[in-house]
């Protein structure tokens, strides 16, 4: 796609290089930047627009840049670009304390000179005028505020912006809605609309329907960019993750709330089958998953030397499900989460469990995301979640993730008459992927949680032996 820098114009042509100096120190300091180690060198517009004048008591604009970070990796001959961020800018001319916190700083020079600028979403004023945006199906600049418009979006509604580690950046509204802006912005469909949105085309209960959303339409309706997604809050929720490590620290049983999810689970999947077709996977297609299972342990291998001895056990995972599919066996695909984990399921204060975050593991790219899968994924996703909070509760309570794994199958075979043990070769080939991904992704960012992935990676590469 070409760079829109024309667009700028709509502001001040030069707004970003005032703001140039600023958000290089600023961006790579944010958890939701995915650039992190690499210097940022310089950033160009992709898109800004002025949703409140910055020459006025209090401005608001709308940036999407591209911070460019030259030692990316790059595909093929083409060099990449930089990722796309979408901010939201306050322009003030001094910060009340409250707003201290969301300082970026003091432009220079340009036409933001002697003004102060802020990360806005702290601020209650600039998140009510996106919610203001959706309600009236705005349409400013490219940007594009869609809802449904069965649900009402009442006035009034107080803002304030959640403080969780999280990827891309949520406001809570009056505990009625709940706004996920996303940070690293890619065109096309993104499940974390599509999904939900199919889903409650489908009458599926058990994720909540979006209310509204955002898009950029940078070269035009057909090729937009999903920025953001209103949803109903699950008011007083706890996530799968605390209630299991609640429980576990009672030294409660977890497997009646482990039977709900699976049963959740298998909700959201023949709801998902239901809405966009299965498919077979076939021979040559079983082929390239299990390629890219082993591709991604050799890597692995090499980014964390201790998973090198156990990389033949490992291996032999996915060499024995390639073998079943060389023999003539297929395995039915189709739209799933994609990234499940207890963190990714909500129990209610009235005990239904909902499931969110359908945006896929964002490392990948969309197109591979939205390839249809074999379910097995997801419930590999959590399978590994039990076992991880198992691990990470001392004392240890024997038999505890066993439990709450059954209990799970058992809940998800009530619903789609498929009980994932009964092929335990996929289950395990997946579970084997998760582990290893796991032993990457903590390595990088929770040393001191390797032992958990590495007690799985133990079990599986002794499970795969012949
Ligand atoms: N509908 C909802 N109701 C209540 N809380 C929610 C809802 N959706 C998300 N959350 C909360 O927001 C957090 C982040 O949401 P998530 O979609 O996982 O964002 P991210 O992709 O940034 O991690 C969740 O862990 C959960 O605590
Ligand atoms: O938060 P994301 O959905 O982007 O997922 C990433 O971070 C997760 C940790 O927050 C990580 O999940 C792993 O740890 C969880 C406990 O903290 C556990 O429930 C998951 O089963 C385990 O995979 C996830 O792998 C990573 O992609």
């Amino acid at each position: 796609m070409s760079e829109a820098v024309t667009r700028a114009t709509r502001t001040s042509p030069g707004l970003l290089a005032s703001l140039d100096p600023l958000l290089r120190e600023w961006l790579p300091r944010q958890r939701w930047f995915a650039g992190k180690g690499r210097p940022v060198t310089g950033f160009s517009l992709v898109a800004a627009t002025e949703l409140l004048p910055p020459t006025a008591k209090l401005g608001l604009l709308h940036l999407l840049v591209r911070a460019h970070q030259p030692d990316v990796p790059t595909h093929g001959a083409m060099t990449h670009p930089g990722d796309c961020y979408q901010l939201l800018i306050g322009v003030r001319e001094a910060l009340p304390p409250r707003l201290a916190p969301a300082l970026i700083g003091h432009p220079d020079d340009g036409p933001l000179a002697g003004r102060t600028v802020y990360e806005a979403l702290h601020d209650p004023r600039p998140a009510e005028v996106l919610l203001e945006a959706l309600r009236a199906r705005a349409r400013i600049g490219e940007l594009r505020f869609e809802r449904d418009t069965r649900q009402e979006i009442p006035d009034g509604l107080m803002p304030r912006l959640m403080t969780a580690e999280q990827s891309n950046s949520s406001i809570v509204y009056g505990d009625t809605f709940i706004l996920k802006l996303l940070r690293r912005i890619v065109p096309g469909v993104n499940p974390d609309l599509e999904l939900p949105l199919l889903l409650a085309r489908e009458g599926c209960p058990r994720v909540p329907a979006p209310t509204a959303w955002l898009l950029a339409d940078l070269e035009g309706p057909d090729d937009s960019y999903v920025l953001g997604v209103l949803q109903p809050f699950v008011k007083g929720a706890a996530d799968g993750w605390e209630l299991a490590l609640r429980e576990l620290a009672k030294g409660e049983d977890f497997s009646t709330q482990a039977r709900a999810l699976g049963r959740a689970t298998a909700e959201v999947h023949t709801a998902l089958a239901r809405a966009t077709p299965p498919v077979t996977l076939g021979h040559a297609q079983v082929r390239l998953l299990v390629d890219g299972m082993t591709e991604r342990l050799e890597a692995a291998a090499q980014a964390v030397p201790t998973l090198r001895t156990y990389a033949p056990g490992l291996r032999s995972a996915f060499e024995t499900l390639g073998e079943l599919a060389a023999e003539g066996r297929t395995w039915n695909a189709q739209r799933i989460h994609g990234d499940l984990h207890l963190g990714q399921c909500l129990r209610s204060p009235s005990g239904t469990w909902s499931l969110i975050d359908f945006e896929g593991e964002p490392s990948k790219s969309l197109a591979e995301r939205r390839l249809p899968q074999p379910v097995a994924r997801d419930v590999a996703g959590m399978l590994r979640s039990f076992d991880y909070a198992a691990h990470s509760h001392e004392p240890r309570v024997p038999g505890w993730a066993d439990t709450c794994r059954a209990a799970y199958c058992t809940g998800y075979a009530e619903i789609s008459g498929l009980d994932p043990r009964t092929d335990p070769v996929l289950l395990r080939a997946y579970e084997t992927d998760k582990a290893v991904y796991e032993v990457v992704y903590e390595a990088r960012h929770r040393p001191e949680w390797l032992p958990v992935p590495m007690a799985a990676v133990h079990r599986l590469s002794a499970d795969a032996a012949p």
